[in-house]
This record gives C-alpha cells, structure tokens and sequence, in this order.
C-alpha cells in the first residue's frame, strides 16, 4: 500500500503523515511519499515528517521524498491532493486585490476563490494524468486542493473517467463546534444532512443517538451569539481579533472569530438551517469587507502563525534536536482524510459528506451539477443518498453561484476572456459588471505566470 502526498511541502503534511502512520493497520501502508514542485520547503517539512515515522511512532513506514512525478506516482494505491498553485504569496493577491476594489477578499469564495480557481484547474488535471500513466488501475485520489469546487467541476469536464473524490473538511470543522458547543464528547453518533455546492450549504438535520439536535444547536448559538464553544470565549481580549498570540484557539481570533460570529447573524435572519460558515462571504459580503484589514488578511495570519510555527519548529529541531508537536496539526483534518481512505478500501460504507456529479440526488439541480451532499463509501466510491427538492432561496443562491463556477471552468478552458468576465460578473459578491471587469483585469496581471491566455 502506497500513499503519495501531492503538495509535500502543505503546513498539514506532518499532521496528515501522523494520523495515517496511527491507522497504520488499517490501511495496511507500506510507504508514504512525498512529492512537491518546491523542493526546499518540502525537504524541509520532509525532516519532520522522517521524525514522525522513524522517532515518534517507529511505525516501520518506508518514506519517499521525490520530485520526479513517475517517482511519486509509480504504484500508488491513494494520491492525496493538497497543492496551494501559487503558494500564500498568491493567497495574498486573491485576498487583497478583490479588497482593493471594496469587494470580499477571500481565499475560496468571491473573485479570490475564481483567481485560484484559474490557477488550479491545470495542474490538477496533470495529477489525473500522472496518476493514469503510473498509479495502480485503482488508484484513488482524494482531493482537497481549493478551491475544491471549481476544481471538481473541472475534472468532471476534462477527465470524467478519473477516480477521484473532492473533498472538504469544513462541514466536519463545524460538526465539531457543535458537538463542543454541546459537550458532546463522542461526535462519530452525530450523524448529519446537508446539501449545497462546496463552501456553500446547508445542514438540515443534526441527530445525536437519535435525538434531534437542531434546536439545542439553535438556542445556544442564539444565547452565545456566536457559534463557538464557552471555552473559547473565556479571553475577551481575544475576541473580535485583537489577540494574535498562540495561546488563543485560532478560531477565536482574527479573522476566524468573524466567521463563527456570523453563523450567529445568518440564523437570526434564517433560522432553519445551519450554515456552512463560508455563506458569511455571500449574505454578508458588505459587513465582511467591513471588517476586513485590506493590508492584513488571513494569507498574512496564517504566514504569522502555522507556516511560520511549523518552519521555525522544524529549525528549532535542527539547532537542539528538540521537536515541539504544538508546532503541526494532528487534529481532525488528518483523521478525517485517513478515515475516508479506510472506507475505500475497506469498503466499510461509512458516511461521508462528498463533492459529486448530482445526476439527480438533489432533483431541483442540474444533473451535471457538482453538489455536496452524503454518500456511502465503499471501495467502488461514494454511493450518494438521493434528497428532496430544495427551497427556491437555496436553490437561486446555488444556481448563481454553480453558472459562475461552470463559466469560469469553460472560460479556463477556451482561453474566453468574456466567459472569465461573466462569471465574475455573476458572483454574489460583486456589485457591478464594471467592478467585475476591474477585479478580473487586476487579477489577470497579477496570474500572468499560471493562468491560461484570455483573448
Ligand atoms: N478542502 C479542504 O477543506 C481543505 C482543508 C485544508 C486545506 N486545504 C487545501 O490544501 C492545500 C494546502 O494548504 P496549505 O495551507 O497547507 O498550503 P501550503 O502552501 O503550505 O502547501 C501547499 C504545497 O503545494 C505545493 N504545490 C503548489 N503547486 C504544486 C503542484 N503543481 N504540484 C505539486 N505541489 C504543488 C507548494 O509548493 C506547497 O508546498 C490548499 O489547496 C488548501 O486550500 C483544503
Ligand atoms: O485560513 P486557513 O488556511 O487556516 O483555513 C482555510 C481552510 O479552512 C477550512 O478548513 C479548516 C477547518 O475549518 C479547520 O477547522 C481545520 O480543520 O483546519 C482547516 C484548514 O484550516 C476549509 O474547509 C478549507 O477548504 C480551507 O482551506
Ligand atoms: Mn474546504
């Protein structure tokens, strides 16, 4: 059993290596490699990475670091896709270039998430090809490069034979606020509904061992105000992003402390469903960029904190021999990929939420419409679980945002400058067409180097 990391060098690889190398068992893996275009960060987070394996758990797993596709893919049994085109200095661009112009500046959603989208789409179809020429025949691939979307709809256009899952953790990061929030300590009994198009939807339904647990969600986020749990909200100081120090939860500070807040004013408005947190940049695009620093966004916390922690750590282990595991994330990022993987090839029919072609789970969406939505995983893939209509007001804001995300594909894909400007135009977060034509103009300079020619 062979696991190859696309995207070696990602600040979530060491968490990642680790939850694998703990269900070492039940994924029966042999070898881990690691592959990556830079090779100074991935050989650098490839020494802690050798830690984990050799030091930490002695777990017997071979580790490739490589930088030579046929390498990384020869045999691989999984591909994990985690690949940031353009790095955090490109982040920083799709944030702040959209602010400029008074417009959400915003890393997946809004003209941000359109720009990496553009710069995306072609090297993850490279990774399909990589995988067909030199994986095993049944290779599965399990994205989560972003925006995972756009990106699934691009591989359902260009490679629709691949066997790849899209997948997002944010759904889950939720379902463990709420499962904190309400002291559940076992959240596996939590079992959910939810449908949408990746960062954007909607849980209908939180059971815990069979108990419906939607009004208890509701009435503690309506008396907390906020969707975080009493624990983090303890440090006042630290609310509201005043606080940029390490003691803090991340998601009580900065720029996250916004998004669990807004959950808390999307449910005052709309108070049946719970929702993903990233329709904050689409029913409150005005209070978000409000609140946003157009010369210091998310890109700058997260270089301020995981990359430059994991970095300095990993020097820090150089210098003294020293590791401090604060420095790299094990938490339910990682789990939740192993676990998927588990399901595939264990076939153990677990449930999971996945980004899918729809062909008719949500009736009241284009069959050729990539939603996420609950499926089945056993080893030949996700068995979806078929849904009802959906309300207009769902259904409208998806159809906006899927026609946006299908032009900018066909855009991508036909070098059309004006298929890129009409899905620019039609995102909900931009006012005007003549917004769009200046955040597209200045994001096209700016991705010179990776998006394909509009004419
Ligand atoms: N779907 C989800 O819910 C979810 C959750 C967490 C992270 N992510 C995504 O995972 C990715 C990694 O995030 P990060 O913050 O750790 O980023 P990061 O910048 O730390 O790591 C990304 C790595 O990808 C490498 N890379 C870029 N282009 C590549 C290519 N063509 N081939 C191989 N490697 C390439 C970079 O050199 C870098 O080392 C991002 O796309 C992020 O959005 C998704
Ligand atoms: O701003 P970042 O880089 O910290 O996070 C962006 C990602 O946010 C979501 O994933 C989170 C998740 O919500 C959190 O609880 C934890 O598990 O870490 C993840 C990464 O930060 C989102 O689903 C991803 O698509 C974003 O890339
Ligand atoms: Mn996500």
């Amino acid at each position: 059993m062979i696991i190859t990391i696309v995207g070696g060098g990602s600040t979530f690889t060491p968490g990642i290596v680790k939850s694998i190398a703990l269900r070492k068992n039940e994924l029966e893996v042999d070898e881990i490699r690691l592959f990556d275009l830079d090779k100074k960060r991935q050989d650098k987070v490839g020494i802690l990475v050798r830690w984990i394996l050799d030091e930490d758990l002695k777990c017997g797993i071979k580790l490739t670091i490589t930088y030579d596709a046929e390498e990384a893919y020869k045999d691989a049994d999984f591909i994990f896709a985690q690949m940031r085109v353009g790095k955090y200095a490109m982040r920083e661009l799709d944030e702040k270039i959209p602010l400029r112009h008074g417009c959400v500046g915003q890393e997946t959603c809004g003209c941000g998430g359109l720009a990496y989208g553009m710069r995306t789409i072609f090297p993850m179809i490279q990774v399909i090809d990589d995988a067909e020429k030199y994986a095993k025949p049944t290779y599965w691939i399990l994205n989560y490069s972003n925006p995972a979307s756009v990106v699934s709809e691009a591989c359902r256009k260009l490679r629709p034979d691949a066997r790849i899952i899209n997948i997002c953790d944010m759904p889950i990061a939720i379902i463990d606020m709420v499962a904190a929030a309400l002291n559940i300590k076992d959240k596996h009994n939590i079992v959910y509904d939810y449908y949408g198009l990746n960062h954007f939807g909607w849980f209908t339904g939180i059971e815990y061992k069979g108990e419906d647990m939607m009004p208890k969600i509701r009435d503690y986020i309506m008396e907390q105000e906020i969707l975080l749990p009493s624990a983090y909200l303890k440090d006042k100081a630290a609310l509201a992003g005043k606080s940029n120090d390490n003691k803090t939860n991340r998601h009580a500070k900065g720029s996250w402390y916004y998004v669990w807040k807004g959950v808390y004013e999307i449910m005052k408005n709309f108070p049946d469903t719970l929702p993903n947190t990233y329709l904050n940049y689409y029913l409150q695009q005005k209070e978000f960029v409000e609140h946003s620093d157009p010369n210091h966004t998310r890109a700058n916390e997260v270089m301020e904190t995981r990359e430059k922690n994991l970095f300095d750590g990993i020097d820090k282990y150089l210098a003294s021999g020293e590791i401090d595991e604060t420095v790299f994330y094990a938490g339910s990022h990682g789990d939740w990929i192993a676990d998927l993987a588990i399901a595939l090839k264990n076939d153990t029919k677990a449930r999971f939420l996945v980004i899918t072609e729809n062909k008719g789970a949500i009736p009241n969406m284009p069959y050729d419409a990539m939603v996420e939505v609950p499926a089945y995983i056993g080893k030949k893939g996700p068995e979806v679980i078929a849904q009802d209509n959906i309300p207009l007001f769902q259904q409208g804001m998806m159809m906006q945002q899927l026609n946006c995300e299908k032009l900018l594909v066909e855009g991508c894909i036909e070098g059309s400058y004006q298929k890129v400007l009409e899905a620019f135009t039609l995102n909900k977060t931009v006012p005007s067409m003549k917004v769009a034509k200046e955040i597209l103009d200045d994001l096209m300079e700016a991705n010179k180097e990776y998006w394909p020619t509009l004419k």
